[in-house]
């Protein structure tokens, strides 16, 4: 049976938005560990990560708030490390999506080639020079793939990169003209939301791990809400319109969790201060639950 490390990460500055940092604690107060435990999840350790105690980082970034979030990324590294080394499936529960950075940095020091799924109505491959809106959640997979001035080694000096051969959006209908020129240049894999209507999700799903896992000794997964349409996850910083349905984010955890190939996950941008009566927090409770039972 899977082993949980379930990392919570109470952390907002990267968003341009407040409230994605009270996600963690709203989703515990819903009853999230009473639900895991009823269905036979085995939560063998949950970590509050906060970076008090962190030494402010050497490198300068100019953007938004990013000491901060690097300070975190630093010790969510450590944690996420720590917890693929004592045979754990790390689980981070965010958050914004800055805190992706640390997420990859700890496994990238653990996995020899790492795989990455996003689903995400964005593609999050800003850079410092490219970002519209110099927030820190938008330049996670640039970062990864050491296409910033910030790299994964800035979090912990045993990272590497993520190749952009083992990167695969699902999702992504708002891309800025840098990400979208860096994904062409690239031959970044992108399912968009005319492949997922095609293809199916299942369809989907199968190319993506294949695509992914080439090669590959894991794959994380990193599932942004706003991948969802707003009209059933209105609480998001950053909402697109003409995104999935539930059904098809349940039909996509539900897949990725009973596969064998995915090694740790994130859930992030769920921010319950723009939420309409717990919508979407009560759907990404659900969503949550779908995915770690399957696992
Ligand atoms: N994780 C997110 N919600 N990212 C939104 C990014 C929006 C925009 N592309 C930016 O760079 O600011
Ligand atoms: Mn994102
Ligand atoms: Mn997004």
């Amino acid at each position: 049976m899977t082993k949980l490390s379930i990392l919570s990460v109470p952390f907002g500055l990267g968003a341009g938005h407040p409230g994605s940092e009270q996600a963690p604690g709203h989703l515990f107060q819903l009853g999230l560990l009473q639900s895991l435990q009823q269905h036979g999840c085995k939560v063998d350790e949950l970590k509050l990560i906060g970076s008090s105690g962190i030494p402010s980082p050497a490198i300068q970034v100019p953007m938004k708030h990013s000491s901060e979030v690097i300070k975190t990324g630093i010790a969510l590294a450590g944690a996420v490390k720590a917890a693929v080394s004592a045979g754990n499936f790390p689980f981070i529960l965010g958050g914004d999506h800055s805190l992706a950075m640390g997420t990859l940095a700890g496994l990238t020091a653990q996995y020899r080639r790492l795989g990455v799924i996003w689903i995400d109505a964005h593609a999050d491959m800003n850079t410092e020079l490219t970002s519209p809106s110099g927030n820190m959640h938008g330049i996670p997979l640039a970062v990864a793939q050491g296409r910033a001035q910030l790299s994964l080694s800035h979090l912990w000096p045993g990272a590497g990169t993520v190749a952009p051969g083992n990167i695969v959006l699902i999702g992504a209908r708002d891309l800025d003209s840098a990400e979208e020129a860096l994904i062409r240049s690239e031959g970044i894999t992108c399912f968009g939301m005319a492949d997922i209507r095609r293809m199916g999700m299942d369809g989907v799903v199968a190319e993506a791990l294949r695509i992914a896992g080439a090669a590959a000794d894991g794959i994380h997964l990193s599932f942004d809400i706003d991948s969802i349409d707003p009209s059933e996850a209105p609480g998001t910083g950053t909402p697109v319109q003409h995104g999935l349905t539930s059904d098809e984010a349940r039909q996509a955890l539900l897949l990725l969790g009973r596969s064998d190939q995915i090694t740790s996950a994130e859930f992030v941008e769920v921010n319950p201060l723009l939420d309409r009566a717990d919508q979407t927090a009560i759907l990404a409770l659900e969503l949550i639950e779908l995915f770690l039972k399957s696992l």
